[in-house]
């Protein structure tokens, strides 16, 4: 009887072990890991959502009108309390030095979930820059908004007296699928071509959305495309499109996934025309 139940115990125990090895070296365990099952859980015995977890805990952490601390605040939480798909603080990096580059006055992201990568592009605009993200759920949108309006991203619509230090740029969240709302940016928020896009929303909608973006006359020779999640969990027909084609010239940063040691990378297309 003993030795049945050390022996299950162990057989447990040594299941346990693959699945935690797993979670920490396979992409797909780790998401399926994060994203499905401990956010479930969380939801389930908090009565909230993963995205409100994070706005409560900027709110009670991060300096009102102060984006750096709300961005840090996200990390710090995404890191140490709970993982969330923000693109991070590595990559973050990238996109920083990506938008610092190509220094946009006209910038589309595709995927907003709770405005971490708007946040981060917003800070490093140009006054009168405009930055358009696009976010199909909206609790995730609602949110978002909040944690704009906590890191002073709405400032621009109040006076210039009373206006915190931070971004000038105006960020316009717009809710909907980007399939329905691409082609209808160039009349709705009178937009000719965009000078950067950030593409990290559903993987299968990266290639469909870039042609969209080419069908549409919103690219012109010059604009760049990042696009996150490349390799985990991948997006290899985008990939293909944008490493063959010769309207595109490309190339791939690695990196690690968001809060992860879990490879990652993100892709800089360049769009020639
Ligand atoms: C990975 S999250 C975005 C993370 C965010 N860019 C960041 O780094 O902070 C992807 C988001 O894209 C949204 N999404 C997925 N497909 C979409 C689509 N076709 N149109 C609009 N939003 C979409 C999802 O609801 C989700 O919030
Ligand atoms: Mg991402």
């Amino acid at each position: 009887m003993v030795t049945t139940v050390l022996t299950l115990l162990a057989v447990l125990a040594c299941i346990v072990l693959m699945v935690v090895w797993r979670v920490h070296t396979n992409g797909e365990w780790a998401l399926w890991w994060h994203d499905n099952y401990l956010e479930r859980i969380r939801d389930f015995l908090s009565g909230t959502t993963r995205p409100m977890r994070i706005l409560h805990y900027v709110q009670r952490s991060a300096k009102c009108g102060d984006v750096l601390s709300v961005i840090s605040a996200i990390d710090s939480f995404c890191s140490k309390v709970e993982w969330a798909m923000n693109v991070g603080d590595k990559k973050g990096e990238i996109l920083d030095a990506v938008v610092l580059e190509t220094r946009p006055r006209y910038v589309l992201e595709l995927g907003t979930y709770c405005g971490y990568s708007t946040m981060r592009i917003a800070r490093l605009l140009p006054p009168g820059a405009r930055l358009i993200t696009i976010e199909m759920n909206s609790h995730y949108a609602q949110v978002a908004k909040e944690l704009f309006q906590h890191a002073g991203l709405d400032a621009q619509d109040k006076s210039a007296e009373k206006r915190p230090a931070g971004p000038t740029c105006k960020v316009e969240l717009l809710l909907g699928s980007s399939s329905v709302l691409i082609p209808q940016l160039k009349k709705k928020l009178d937009i000719d071509k965009f000078d950067l896009v950030f593409i990290d929303h559903w993987k299968v909608s990266y290639l469909p959305d870039t042609r969209l973006l080419e069908e549409c006359g919103l690219l012109k020779s010059g604009s760049v495309l990042l696009a996150d999640n490349v390799t985990c969990p991948g997006a290899p027909d985008y990939l293909e499109y944008v490493r063959n084609s010769p309207r595109y010239r490309s190339q791939y940063f690695p990196s690690q996934l968001e809060y992860l040691q879990v490879e990652d990378g993100v892709e800089k297309s360049v769009f020639l025309g």
